[in-house]
């Protein structure tokens, strides 16, 4: 089946056309700075894609679906689904639980319904991996009624990567996925880590948001809750410059400047202070949930780093595995600086725990899991003859 996949972000949109029966990629591009002036909206990014698939394919691109990357699918959501307008609906409800992503979810899929109104569409959620977490793990210690009444608790991102990810860590170790348990860490402009065991998710450092658990680009990570409601009551800030604050100023770009871990590690090399922190915190922060889901999930075969920081950043998979001695871990600090596109492994031999590097494809995932569920559904009018 031929799948248009759309990853749309806060302001980029990131697509892929894919033909799921080959899994050959036939086309890939990225719009940046939506919101500027060259492309002002989600409607104007999609005219550049239009455009490039008509440039690639002629005048009709023959698309059969498009299956959507959508980060927060809330308690509903524990699997693809197809979208209609009361699914865009309760996707936009769930914008405020994830500011940097939903809305622009969202705008992505009404801008495909207006251009290819007939074309079946599938939401795939980073939450719906996350669904087998045990209650104790996605509980907070909160009274009940912030769970019962405003959902309150732990849902998870990036499931759709770390699903992905743990099939591919599992091949190459050559263990059955669900006698497979392991310790995923995600490192992109988003970040997060995930405990598996026997394949399955146990426990993920993002929370009720994707601004928990680990230093990011621009996101805090974890901290003490009481510093937002102290500085409220202080009347220093409000809680939507809070939410700014920690969700879009915090992070790498807090603390060094810039959220590109590219210019983080180049300024740290040439003895920029507030870069080595920052690098010290993150890889710090890192460490400390690696050894916490050591103990959840019973000893981790594998360590496997993805996602932009992890693929390409052998400086910071070597600062992360640095500190992890008292578990065993030993890089090996050759393997580890080799280049591939490939999963590999980059610890030594007598390393306790494997460490693997294996690139995450969101896209490829999404694709497949489109194909799956329109192909479940049945014939659809897709409005070409
Ligand atoms: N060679 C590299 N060395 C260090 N960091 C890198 C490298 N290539 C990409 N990155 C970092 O990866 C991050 C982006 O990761 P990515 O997974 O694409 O993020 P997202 O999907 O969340 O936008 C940025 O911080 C970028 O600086
Ligand atoms: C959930 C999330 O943080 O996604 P991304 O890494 O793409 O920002
Ligand atoms: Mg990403």
């Amino acid at each position: 089946m031929r799948v248009l996949v759309i990853n749309s972000g806060s302001s980029s949109l990131k697509y892929q056309v894919r033909e799921t029966s080959t899994g050959e990629l036939l086309l890939s591009g990225l719009v940046e700075e939506i919101g500027s002036g060259e492309v002002p909206d989600h409607g104007a990014a999609l005219d550049l894609v239009e455009e490039h698939l008509q440039a690639e394919f002629g005048g009709d691109p023959e698309l059969e679906a498009v299956g959507h990357r959508v980060v927060h699918g809330g308690e509903r959501f524990s699997a693809p689904v197809m979208i209609d307008y009361e699914i865009t609906r309760a996707i936009e409800r769930l914008a405020p639980l994830a500011p940097l992503h939903n809305p622009a979810h969202a705008l992505g899929i009404r801008a495909i319904m207006r251009k290819w109104p007939k074309l079946p569409q599938v939401a795939v959620f980073d939450t719906a991996f996350h669904r087998t977490l045990p209650e104790h793990a996605w509980r907070y210690a909160v009274p009940n009624e912030l769970y019962t009444e405003h959902g309150v608790r732990r849902y998870g991102f990036h499931g759709t990567s770390a699903q992905y990810v743990t099939a591919r860590a599992a091949e190459l170790l050559n263990v059955p996925v669900n006698r497979f348990d392991g310790i995923i860490a995600h490192l992109g402009n988003g970040a997060s880590i995930t405990a598996i065991k026997g394949g399955r998710s146990i426990d993920t450092s993002m929370g009720y948001t994707p601004l928990a658990g680990l230093v990011m680009g621009t996101r805090s990570g974890d901290v003490d809750p009481s510093v937002l409601t102290q500085l409220m009551i202080r009347g220093e800030y409000t809680a939507e410059q809070l939410d700014t604050l920690l969700n879009k100023d915090s992070g790498l770009k807090g603390i060094a400047g810039t959220n590109d871990m590219r210019a983080v590690i180049a300024r740290a090399a040439e003895g920029d202070e507030e870069a080595e922190l920052a690098l010290a915190i993150a890889s710090y922060r890192v460490q400390k949930y690696i050894g916490a889901y050591h103990v959840a999930v019973g000893g981790a075969q594998a360590l496997i780093f993805t996602a932009g920081i992890g693929e390409n950043s052998w400086q910071f998979r070597e600062r992360v595995c640095e500190g992890l001695g008292a578990i065993g871990v030993k890089l090996d600090r050759m393997a580890n600086v080799e280049k591939s596109r490939e999963p590999r492994v980059v610890s030594t031999e007598d390393s306790a725990i494997a460490v693997l590097v294996v690139p995450t494809d969101e896209e490829a995932a999404i694709a497949d899991q489109t194909a799956e569920l329109v192909t479940a559904a049945g014939p659809h009018d897709t409005g070409r003859h």
